[in-house]
């Protein structure tokens, strides 16, 4: 019953999807149920790493769907020969060191990979069913997104267990391979992008003499809020914004300041070079 998933490499990322995999709820039915692992091996590089998964595993207490999880370092072969499914989360320039270490393991499973700038071509010189997924740190609470694309070879049952596991970081989008670049930098790098903007008015109120604790609450829920709002008010974040301006008022003043320092600009230019080094991250070997 159940199948074993491989996770090469669980680290931040690898242990952000181990988390929202390990924790799903319940299957609805049977169906369902069969797209879960019964097994999940973490291969990580020493002790230490393979030390932080067992107490991140240990602190989550029982899965519900009664998925057990055996950590190891140096078996990345024995590992993946286990598997039906596997998840490569090495940093990038590992990959090819990690995937060549496992090549004859490989070929004829799903693998399904996370690695920012390795291409779906890439990948298939060690298997042809391949996932290429992007996701971002907020995956460890189920509040992630990732952005899914799959070669031409995974059958339509392999494409249905990706978006099943995947959906469970919180929100999974397929889209095609091209836009994978894009995607590395507006949802693997955003949650930084975003923090920077959350420091920046945390520290504002701090400057304006709010003490740093209450600062960082207002600014977190003007977040939040402001979030919630676009989505359920569907409406545009142009016609939003301007609801915030009165006549002569404070917003409008505070926006041509943003203006005049090249904000937004500045946001589009870094979530471009953002993009532009995922392209050649897969080329760095
Ligand atoms: N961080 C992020 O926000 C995001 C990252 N990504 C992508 O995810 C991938 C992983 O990034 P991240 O989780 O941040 O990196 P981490 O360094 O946190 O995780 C990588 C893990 O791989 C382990 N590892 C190293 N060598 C081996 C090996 N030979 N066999 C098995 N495991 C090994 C490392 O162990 P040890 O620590 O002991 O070296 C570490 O636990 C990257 O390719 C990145 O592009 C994608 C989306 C978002
Ligand atoms: O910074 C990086 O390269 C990785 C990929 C997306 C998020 N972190």
């Amino acid at each position: 019953m159940g199948y074993t998933l491989t996770i090469l490499g669980c680290g931040v990322m690898g242990q952000a999807i181990l988390s929202a995999i390990y924790r799903a709820p319940k299957a609805a039915d049977a169906a369902t149920a069969a797209l879960y692992p019964s097994h999940i091996i973490a291969c990580n590089h020493d002790d230490a790493s393979v030390q932080q998964v067992v107490d991140l595993v240990a602190g989550m207490g029982a899965s519900p769907n009664g998925i057990t999880v055996d950590v190891t370092h140096s078996h990345n072969g024995e590992a993946v020969s286990q598997a039906e499914v596997v998840l490569l989360a090495t940093k990038p320039y590992l990959a090819e060191m990690v995937l060549g270490g496992v090549r004859k393991e490989i070929e004829g499973k799903l693998l399904m990979s996370i690695v920012a700038g390795w291409t779906i071509d890439q990948l298939q010189g060690y298997t042809k069913t391949v996932s290429r997924i992007m996701t971002n740190t907020p995956a460890k609470y189920g509040y992630g997104c990732a952005v899914v694309s799959h070669s031409a070879e995974t059958a339509p049952a392999q494409r249905l267990l990706v978006k099943e596991l995947i959906d469970q970081v919180g929100k999974c989008i397929e889209l095609p391979e091209r836009n994978m670049d894009a995607a590395t930098s507006l949802v693997g790098s955003g949650p930084a992008f975003v923090l920077l903007m959350l420091e920046s008015m945390a520290e504002a109120g701090i400057k304006m003499g709010i003490p740093f604790k209450e600062s960082l609450e207002c600014a977190s829920k003007v977040m939040e809020g402001t979030v919630k709002m676009v989505e359920l008010s569907g409406q545009h974040p142009t016609v939003l914004k301007h609801q915030v301006c009165t006549p002569g008022g404070t917003t409008i003043a505070g926006l041509c300041t943003m203006e005049d320092r090249g904000v937004k600009s500045g946001i589009i230019a870094g979530l471009q070079e953002a993009a532009d080094v995922a392209a050649k991250l897969g080329q760095k070997k």
